[in-house]
Order: structure tokens, then sequence, then C-alpha cells
């Protein structure tokens, strides 16, 4: 017996607006005893800005969860709570590592509730933190949204959010499209897997000029040097001043100390999703694609090395549970690669799943275009500022903050090792940035370079041209000696017989 096709609804998740929540965030919660709450984010700008912002948090009363009552409260406590956990750590001259028990307390029992770490997430700060501007209207368009809670008050740091809030809520009519094609691939009925696939390729492709809009608004050094540093968890920040992690004290005393990354979008259970459907696997960063006689050695030898860390999957952990739950069950359920594999022969079929693909994995390239321009651009032009910058022009000659919120995203203190830059161009799991991005892009294209190769072996390779035969997305050459390439969406493949066969270049 097959498992049943997971219904979005019992998982939290919308039929139209996928993992954003069916009903809108709450603007405030309902009941006067969260009040100070609502204040203290309202203002959280004014707070920061004029240093009042710990000692605010520090007085507030003790206020518990017990009054939350619907799932749409629970969310916006988590969004109040979050926002003030981060200002409260990164909103000083130095980063602060005890959370203090007003914010500790109902912290705790409200990620609890919600099975999520003690963290700014990506659904505190982007699925459950916007509102539309007229109710009445659609919420998939940037014209149509606003933020709700921002540490700056920038445009820059709204719209950074309302990109992916676009995103998901552009996205999100995928999800009952893609298991409706699970289910006629059970079902074994080509032409609706054909349909499905060709009205998801479009999508993916709207949803890639959506990203693109993140250039409009958001200037990545107001991003680079005054956002991004509120959004860094505890993980990874030695460098940052936060040697250990952070406590979140509760007054029980002995707490410990914890670690978490900050938020980041590959906590987007809709981006995961994608890759779901699509067959996509992605590896622990930095390991190849195991041949198949590799799998087994690597795994069972007696010299079996533990496995690598897999970002991607660990940033399952960080989304709501409920998302979480839905990834898994839709993974026991997905058939699509396998259908157009042991369809070969369907080429309507191919095309559409390659289509499918080839648009993630444009989605995907945008993706690395932005993240140079607002992450590895800026990290440069720091550097060479701080080297031009002698420690001792500093002001006072006083010790530089290491403060990442108040100053910049890295420490000043002087010209920059090495290392210290390749620390600090990592993402906010600590991930060797573009060579991880580049690696999922890639592994992206894997399923229709398989596809290919499998025919390539089976029908022969090239016709009188040199040109693939009726191959949509890639280009099959033979060299002048004889080698043959195959130019695909991962890159360049070359048929190496010491190799056992096609290998990537
Ligand atoms: C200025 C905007 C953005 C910047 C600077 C940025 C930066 C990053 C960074 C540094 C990572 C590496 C993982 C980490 O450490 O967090 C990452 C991962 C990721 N980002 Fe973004 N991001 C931006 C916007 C977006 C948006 C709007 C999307 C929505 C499609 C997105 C989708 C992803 C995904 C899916 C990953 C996981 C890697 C993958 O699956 O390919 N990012 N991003
Ligand atoms: N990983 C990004 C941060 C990031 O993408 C992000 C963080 C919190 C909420 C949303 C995010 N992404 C895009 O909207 C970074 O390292 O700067």
């Amino acid at each position: 017996m097959l498992p049943p096709i997971p219904y979005p609804d019992d998982y939290g998740v919308s039929q139209y607006y996928g993992f954003l929540p069916n009903e809108l965030p709450l603007e405030i919660l309902p009941d006067p005893y969260y009040k100070r709450w609502e204040y203290v984010v309202s203002n959280l700008q004014a707070l920061l800005l004029s240093k009042r912002l710990r000692h605010t948090i520090e007085s507030l009363p003790i206020v518990t969860a017990s009054r939350l009552r619907t799932p749409a409260e629970w969310r916006r406590a988590y969004v109040l709570l979050s926002f003030m956990t981060h200002a409260y750590i990164w909103g000083g001259d130095r980063p602060e590592e005890r959370i203090p028990p007003p914010i500790s307390i109902p912290y705790i029992q409200i990620c609890n509730h919600l099975d999520l770490p003690t963290v700014a997430t990506y659904a505190g700060v982007c699925l459950w933190n916007f509102k539309p501007i007229f109710p009445e209207e659609p919420i998939d368009s940037l014209e149509n949204l606003s933020t709700l809670a921002t540490f700056t008050g920038s445009l820059d740091e709204s719209w950074f959010y309302l990109v992916s809030v676009a995103i998901e809520a552009r996205g999100g009519p995928t999800i009952p499209l893609m298991l409706h094609a699970i289910a006629a691939a059970r079902a074994n009925d080509s032409a609706t897997v054909i349909e499905c696939l060709q009205v998801f390729a479009t999508r993916l492709d709207e949803l890639g000029t959506v990203l693109q809009r993140m250039y409009e608004n958001c200037d990545p050094h107001v991003f680079y040097h005054r956002i991004r540093p509120f959004l860094a968890g505890s993980k990874n920040m030695a460098d940052a001043g936060l040697p250990n992690g952070v406590v979140f004290a509760t007054g029980a005393g002995n707490e410990p100390y914890c670690q978490y990354g900050g938020g980041s979008n590959a906590q987007s259970s809709l981006i995961q999703f994608f890759d779901i459907v699509l067959g996509i696997e992605h590896r622990p960063t930095g390991s190849q694609k195991p041949s198949d006689s590799s799998t087994e050695s690597e795994a069972e030898g007696p010299t079996a090395k533990p496995p690598r860390h897999n970002f991607i999957h660990e940033m399952r952990s960080y989304m709501p549970g409920h998302h979480r739950r839905f990834l898994q069950d839709v993974s026991a359920v997905a058939n699509i690669r396998e259908y157009v594999e042991s369809h070969k022969s369907n080429r309507s079929l191919s095309l559409a799943y390659d289509a499918s693909l080839a648009m993630l994995r444009s989605l995907r390239d945008k993706h690395i275009q932005l993240v140079s321009r607002y992450i590895i651009v800026k990290s440069r032009e720091s550097r060479s500022h701080s080297r031009s910058l002698s420690p001792l022009s500093a002001p006072n000659n006083q010790p530089q903050p290491l403060n990442l919120a108040s100053a910049s995203a890295h420490k000043y203190s002087g010209p920059e090792t090495a290392k210290a830059e390749r620390r600090r161009l990592r993402g906010t799991g600590g991930t060797a940035l573009i060579p991880f991005l580049k690696q999922a892009r890639d592994e992206t294209g894997e399923p229709a370079i398989d596809a290919w190769a499998r025919r390539i072996l089976s029908n022969g390779p090239v016709d009188s041209a040199g040109e693939a035969k009726g191959f949509a997305l890639g280009k099959i050459g033979e060299h002048a000696d004889g080698e043959l390439e195959i130019v695909g969406l991962a890159g360049v493949w070359k048929m190496d017989d010491s190799e056992g066969g096609l290998c990537h270049w």
C-alpha cells in the first residue's frame, strides 16, 4: 500500500498561500496582558537608537504564555519575542549573551509550543510578519504588502522580508498543483503530469522575477551593515563577541549555553518543497555525487567517515513543526522524477520535467548573484576600508566595539587576516557561502543530466551535426580527439572510460 498523499490543511499549509498562514497574521495580541510586548516592538527602532532597549526589557514584568489562545496568537507572540530577543542580544555596544527572564521565560514556552528553536527564524521575520495594504486584495504582489515588525524601521528591511513573502504567496498554489501531479503519476496519467509540470515551470520562472525585485528597495549597504547583523544567531559567532552562544536565563540557575543559526531563507519550506517534488537531492556541502559502487563502501567500510554536515536538511529543524512534518510526508510520496525516468520515451514529459529543473536552477543562479552583491561585495568593501584605517587612527585610540549591529557586520580591528575573511564570508549557518550555493544550484540540474546520460548510453549520443538528438536543454558535441562532451544544466560532462562512464568535469 502506498502512503496517502498528504493533505495540506492537515499540516497548517494553505491551498492558496502555501506556508503563509491561511488567516492573516495578527497585528496585535488582543489580550491587554501582553500590551507591553506590543509597545516595545512598536518602538524598537527608537529604543535601539537611544540605547534604552536593554534596560526596558530587563524591567518588563514577567508575563507567561498562559494567556495565548489561538494559533494566530501563538505566532504573533513568537514574532514579538524573536524581535525583542535579537534586539536585546545585538542592540548594544557589545552583544549580550544572557537573555533575561522577562523574555526567556515566555520565549521558551512559545517556541516549545510551535516546535521552533529559540531564535528568530524565517517564519518569525517573514511568514508571520506581514500585512496586506488593502486587505481585500491579493497578497502575492509586492505592491500590496507591508511588514509588521522591523529592527530599523527602514523600507530596505521591510522590502527584504516582503520579497520572500511575495515569493511564498506566489509559490503557494504550486503545492496543490504538484500534489495533484503526484496523484496523476500514480494513476499513470502522463498528460496531467505534463500539464502540471508546465504550469510549475512557468510559476518558478515568475518567482525568479520577484526575487530580482530585491534590488528595487533594499540597498546592499543598508542590508549588510544595518539589517543583517540583527538577524544573526548565536552559532559560530565567536568573532562577533559570542564565543559560547547565549543563555536563556529563567531564574532556575545553571541554564546551559545554546547555539542556533540565524535566520535564513534556507528555512523556507516552499523552496525545499520544490526540491522534494522534483526529486532533487542535496548532499552535504563539499561532497561529490557518489557513484553506485562508492556509496556502499563509504557508508559501511571500516574507515567509514561520520556523515558530513547537510545544511539544507538541518534547516528543516528551523521550520515550524507542522511544516517540517509536511515536507517529511511529501518526501515519502514524491514520485515525479522516478515517473519521468521510467517513461523516457515520452519526450513531452521529459521536456516539461527538465524545464522545471531549469527554472529552479535559474532561480538559484539569480540568488547567487544577489548574495554576491549583498554580501560578498559588501564584505570586500569593508575589508579594504578597514585596511585603509590604521587601528591607531580610531577615535581616542579606544578599542572598537565588537557589536555586529551598531557598527558593521564584522569587528573593526585593523587589517583582516585571510582566515577572518573566510569566516566572515560564511552565511548565517556557517556554510562556506558561494561553494555551498553553487553546489545546491548544480544539484538542481542533476536529475536532467542523469536522464540525458542514460538516454545517451542507451541510444547513442549525437547526430551528424554534433547536436543532441532531441534534447532541449543540453548540447552534446564530439571533440576532434573523439572525446564526448555534454554541456548540461549542471556544467560540463565528459565520457571518461577510466571513471566508468560519464563524469562531471
Ligand atoms: C538580499 C537578499 C538575500 C541574501 C543576501 C541571501 C543570502 C543567503 C545566504 C547567505 C544563504 C546561505 C545560507 C545561509 O547561511 O543562510 C542563502 C541561502 C538561501 N537563500 Fe537566500 N538570501 C537572500 C534572499 C533570498 C530570497 C528572497 C530567497 C527566496 C527564494 C532566498 C532563498 C534562499 C535559499 C532557498 C537558500 C538555501 C540554499 C538553496 O537552497 O539554494 N534567499 N541566502
Ligand atoms: N541567509 C541570509 C539571511 C536571509 O536570507 C534571511 C534571514 C532572515 C529572514 C529572511 C532571509 N532571507 C530573505 O528574505 C544572510 O546570511 O544574510
